[in-house]
């Protein structure tokens, strides 16, 4: 391996400790599961209308891509960018990197994204499908964090079927400072 400069060291060393020592708190048996309930769900209810997937990156992305291999029926795929965390472990005001390019007008849009936490990032997306004029909007999301600071309360996605404790997490398109999107799970450091 080529030298690194000592910065990159550290950060190199870091994230791999934070990786060894991370709790795993769902498997990635268990999300390849909850992945196939999901598809059998959207598919039972949105196979014959042609459906328009938004990713919403980035954190989206990962469960996009293994939920979209599950589906046997036309559609068509987009994305958006809305982001509130930029790399911290608190959420700050949602910032529109990127607007989605497909017209939403009359489509049956389905909103795909790796986590439902406070979901000010979900709300703001939901409102702005139903101002663009989508026939119908059903959100589809990895894994809904346990607490009682919901932005809108009550706030649920339509197809969701893992929960996660009131923890910092990461792993399945999620960051931990910028860091192990790519982590084959869901995982949070230990002790926090
Ligand atoms: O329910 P909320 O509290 O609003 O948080 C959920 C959002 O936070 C994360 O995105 P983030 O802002 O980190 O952007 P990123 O996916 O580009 O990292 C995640 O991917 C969700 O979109
Ligand atoms: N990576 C990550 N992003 C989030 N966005 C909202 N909550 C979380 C979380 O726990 N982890």
């Amino acid at each position: 391996m080529s030298r690194l400069d000592p910065e990159t060291h550290q950060s190199l060393t870091d994230m791999r400790e934070l990786m060894a020592n991370a709790d795993c708190l769902i498997s990635q048996e268990e999300v390849e599961r909850a992945l196939d309930r999901m598809a059998e769900e959207i598919t039972r209810d949105l196979g014959d209308k042609l459906p328009v997937f938004y990713c919403v990156m980035n954190g989206g992305l990962i469960t996009t891509g293994h939920l979209l291999t599950r589906l046997g029926f036309p559609l068509e795929v987009d994305y958006l960018h809305a982001t509130r965390y930029r790399g911290k472990t608190r959420g700050g005001e949602l910032f529109w990197r990127v607007s989605p390019e497909i017209p939403m007008a009359g489509r049956h849009v389905v909103i795909v994204d790796d986590i439902l936490d406070e979901g000010a990032t979900l709300a703001a997306i939901l409102d702005y499908c139903r101002e663009a004029g989508a026939d119908s909007v059903t959100t589809a999301v990895l894994v809904d964090k346990q607490h009682d600071r919901k932005a809108v309360p009550g706030l649920k996605a339509d197809y969701c079927s893992l929960e996660v404790a009131d923890r910092y997490v990461y792993g399945f398109g999620m960051d931990i400072k910028g860091y192990w999107r790519n982590a084959p799970g869901i995982f949070a450091p230990k002790g926090r």
